[in-house]
């Protein structure tokens, strides 16, 4: 998906990014569900190669603002740029089931090097085998991996992820998480993380954003080793004070209590 124009928000691709330009600009994002405001006002921008996380409680509004972001909702007001090329990841891995694997990592895709493209993508998520396979005949995290694989595919700027791994079990979220921080290190596009978990937001964020209120109520940068601008520096690790004391943070900030 590129920025695009869609009704109620203006959104214009305007080329590839060069570095240090916001790869995503919003300005007075509003939305609102039968006359209830859910967005009051966002303003957001996500710099080239930024990773930022949005946490926020249950019903805040996150994923209607990744959505309007994603040019999603047309009933949406306000101003919303995107630079570049973005793609989306849901919860969801949204494989349409009659398609093999490799067919719909390429679907939307023309040119001609369509099949290497493809499985560049697909190995790189560590499914150079499953190209044949029917999404039925995946698991879960496999299945969420080949959304990823569709999304790389497309060479993106921005990735926009609404809770990409909260369906998975512990351990395959973690497998993931250290997938996206490698493909981040690897290919520098900036993302837009919605997530629930604290613990994943301090793990892969530069910078997190607490939606609250309808609006951009706290913003704390994650200042923790690079979370993966490299692929050989050590990842971040909860066990560092530094994380415990950001986390507790975040935890008091959402009214989660002290165990
Ligand atoms: N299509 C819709 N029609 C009516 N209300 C909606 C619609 N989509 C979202 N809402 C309402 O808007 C509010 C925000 O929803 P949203 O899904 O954006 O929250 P969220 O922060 O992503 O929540 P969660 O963390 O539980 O996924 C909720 O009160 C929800 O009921």
């Amino acid at each position: 998906m590129t920025g695009g124009a869609e009704a109620g928000v203006t959104g214009t691709a305007v080329g590839r990014v060069t570095g240090g330009a916001a790869v995503l600009t919003a300005h007075g994002v509003r939305r609102a569900f039968d006359g209830r405001p859910v967005l009051a006002g966002i303003d957001l921008t996500i710099a080239a190669g930024e990773v930022v996380a949005l946490l926020g409680g249950s019903g805040s509004g996150k994923s209607t603002l990744l959505r309007v972001l994603a040019g999603l909702d047309a009933e949406a007001t306000g101003r919303t740029r995107v630079r570049g090329t973005a793609a989306v990841v849901f919860q969801e891995h949204r494989l349409l089931p009659w398609k093999r694997v490799g067919d719909n990592v390429a679907l939307g895709l023309t040119g001609p090097h369509v099949r290497s493209r493809v499985d560049r993508a697909l190995t790189e998520v560590g499914l150079a085998d499953r190209h044949r396979a029917w999404p039925a005949e995946l698991s879960g995290g496999q299945a969420q991996r080949v959304a990823v694989a569709r999304a790389l595919v497309r060479e993106p700027d921005l990735l926009l992820l609404d809770e990409p791994f909260g369906a998975l079990d512990a351990l395959t979220r973690l497998r993931m998480q250290s997938l996206l921080r490698r493909l981040r290190a690897e290919h520098g596009f900036a993302a837009l993380l919605v997530t629930h978990d604290v613990e994943e937001a301090l793990l892969l964020a530069d910078r997190i954003l607490l939606l609250d209120g309808g609006v951009i109520a706290e913003e704390i940068p994650v200042d923790l080793d690079p979370a993966g601008r490299s692929a050989d520096r050590p990842a971040r690790s909860p066990d560092q004070p530094a994380f415990g004391a950001l986390r507790r943070r975040l935890l008091d900030r959402l009214g989660v209590p002290a165990a």
